[in-house]
């Protein structure tokens, strides 16, 4: 069974149109990315590397580490979605490639062939994350690097990252996230323990309402950032 949730998978669709625009639903991915790119590229140099984006949506991370001289890949299930990263990579003559595959398939075809896999805000959207961690260890080299990006779950990141983000600021559409498929720190280790990565660091992620800006910070209470390394 494809590890995936149509519901999930609809709604990004959906929204295709609106990936690209940086004042619409995906702002806060918009104004994450050079934080997320220059985090990524300060443990990889993505210039020559070949990178693997799991869940790459329109392809804000892939086109913009595209941009810095990578070789990427984007991998995304939402056909709508792909078809606007697609679209924009014809617009920008940024040089990447997309394909509509889940990171279970493609590891059985690609093992060990990436430099660097990154996972950025797409763990919580699925119904297996231990199984997508565990692949995106399979797709990439030994002493290569894993990027993930998620919510944590608690009482605080359910209050802001659903109720204030969704209902009263309204920076994300209502039911964009799903609080029960948050994943704690703990368990998103244990899933990279058990798929064979070394632990590097962990970085929160902190967002500043009146500035509208993120920043790296060692709070990971809401946002986190976790970089592993293949052993
Ligand atoms: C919040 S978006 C993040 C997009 C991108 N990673 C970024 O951070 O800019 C989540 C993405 O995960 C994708 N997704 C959800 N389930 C997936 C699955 N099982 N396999 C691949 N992609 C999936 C969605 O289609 C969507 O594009």
């Amino acid at each position: 069974m494809i590890n995936a949730d149509p519901h999930e998978l609809r709604k990004f669709s959906a929204l295709a149109h609106r990936w690209w625009d940086p004042t619409a639903e995906f702002k806060p991915l918009h104004q994450l990315n050079p934080l997320r790119l220059d985090w990524i590229n300060s443990y990889t140099q993505l210039r020559g590397k070949r990178i693997l984006d799991v869940g790459c949506g329109g392809g804000i991370l892939a086109e913009s580490m595209a941009q810095l001289g990578a070789q990427v890949k984007g991998i995304d299930l939402a056909s709508d979605a792909l078809s606007a990263a697609e679209l924009h990579r014809l617009d920008s003559g940024v040089m990447l490639e997309y394909e509509e595959v889940s990171a279970e398939a493609l590891a059985l075809r690609e093992p060990g062939a990436y430099d660097a896999v990154t996972c950025m805000e797409m763990l919580e959207h699925v119904p297996d994350p231990g199984s997508i961690v565990s692949a995106c260890a399979k797709l990439v080299k030994v002493g290569g690097w894993v990027f993930f990006s998620t919510l944590n779950r608690n009482l605080k990141s359910y209050l802001f990252a659903v109720i204030a983000a969704e209902y009263i600021a309204q920076m994300l559409p209502r039911g964009t996230h799903d609080y029960a498929r948050f994943i704690r720190p703990a368990e998103l280790s244990s899933y990279a323990r058990a798929a064979g990565l070394h632990l590097h660091a962990f970085k929160g992620v902190s967002y500043a309402p009146m500035s509208q800006h993120f920043t790296l910070s060692d709070d990971t209470s809401i946002n986190y950032m976790l970089a592993c390394v293949r052993v």
